[in-house]
């Protein structure tokens, strides 16, 4: 997106995102619940529901991938196409992300997208998730994130690159980077938004403890901005969004870039080779046991 400097601000798309989606119902719009003019109508995809306020020039972009928002190739091409859709329309200055699903905000990696794929299609799926980083990262619009359930691993990882964020106060929510529990390492742009927001010795602590914060803790520590009771979540990011947007644009976007740039650059150096670290890391046969393993778990654990 462009800034009144000139300067680009988030990365043009690698991917081709459009090729996926044929026969989804991503672009069309229908009437919000009770809506009327174009203020109120609804945009999205599938997975992604977006509902616009011209008038106050935020939109709310709820995920919604029953059962728990896990982060599949589609889930993550919708994402990065909705966000550009509000990025070039002049009308929005800052979005709320927040989830559909009951309980969870985002359970993370869709780890059926790694687990017995081939190194191709890790690729593709390792390079999605980069590119929705890169472009929340950096975006020009505010992001506030309302955190109304768990939020884990690359659930964090959504949370950590918006400007802001609110949690609902259940201490079932816990949020963080779990991932050497699972047996798999953060990638160093991870590790780079971690220490970026809570800093380096509380990362240091979390990242190998694979630790997920209740709220208070999260709250703490600096995961969070704001704990608030689960009814009030959605308000309070409005409020969080309306402190944001008082400030000039122009000014805040380019202080945004200030902070981010170095962090989000040290990836756009290293892609392909952080692509094929991460390709050869879980393909491994031992990884992909711990994964399979994970899974199994997890499908057990139900009801
Ligand atoms: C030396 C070289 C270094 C190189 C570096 C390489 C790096 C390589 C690693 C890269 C790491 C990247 C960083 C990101 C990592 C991740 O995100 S990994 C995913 C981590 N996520 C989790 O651990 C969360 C797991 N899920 C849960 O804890 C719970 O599901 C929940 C979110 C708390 C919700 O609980 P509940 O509402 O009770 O739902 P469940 O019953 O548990 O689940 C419902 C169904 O959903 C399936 N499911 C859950 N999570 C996932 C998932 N992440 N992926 C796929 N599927 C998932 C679950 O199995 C259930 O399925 P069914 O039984 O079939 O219904």
């Amino acid at each position: 997106m462009a800034l009144a400097s000139g300067v680009r601000f988030a990365p043009r798309a690698l991917l081709r995102p459009w090729a996926l989606l044929r026969g989804t119902t991503l672009g069309r719009t229908e009437p919000a619940a009770g809506g009327g003019g174009d203020g109120a109508r609804r945009f999205g995809s599938q997975r992604v529901l977006v509902e616009p306020d011209a008038a106050s020039g935020v939109a709310v972009m709820k995920l919604r991938n029953p059962p728990v928002n896990a982060l599949s190739l589609e889930l993550l091409t919708e994402l990065v196409i909705s966000l550009e859709k509000l990025e070039n329309d002049k009308t929005f200055r800052g979005i709320i992300l927040t989830s559909d699903c009951p309980r969870v905000f985002c359970a993370g990696l869709d780890l059926t997208e790694i687990c017995g794929r081939n190194p191709a299609h890790c690729a593709e799926y390792w390079k999605a998730m980069q590119e929705l980083w890169l472009r929340m990262y950096l975006s020009s619009l505010v992001l506030v994130a309302a955190i109304n359930g768990a939020c884990p691993a690359g659930g964090c990882i959504i949370a950590l690159s918006c400007d802001c964020r609110v949690l609902a106060d259940n201490p079932k929510y816990r949020i963080g980077l779990n991932e050497t529990l699972l047996g798999i390492i953060a990638p160093f742009w991870l590790k780079d938004t971690y220490v970026n927001t809570i800093g380096h010795r509380a990362s240091e602590q979390a990242l190998q403890l694979g630790s997920l914060f209740p709220p208070a803790e999260a709250l703490q520590v600096g995961l969070v901005d704001q704990v608030v009771p689960e009814d009030q979540v959605q308000s309070t990011a409005l409020s969080e969004m309306a402190r944001w947007l008082a400030v000039p644009d122009h000014a805040r976007q380019l202080t945004k870039n200030m902070m981010r740039k170095a962090t989000a650059d040290r990836l756009l150096r290293q892609r392909d080779a952080d692509t094929q670290n991460f390709v050869s890391f879980v393909c491994r046969d031992s990884i992909q046991k711990s994964l399979q393993a994970y899974l199994e778990k997890l499908r057990q654990r139900k009801g």
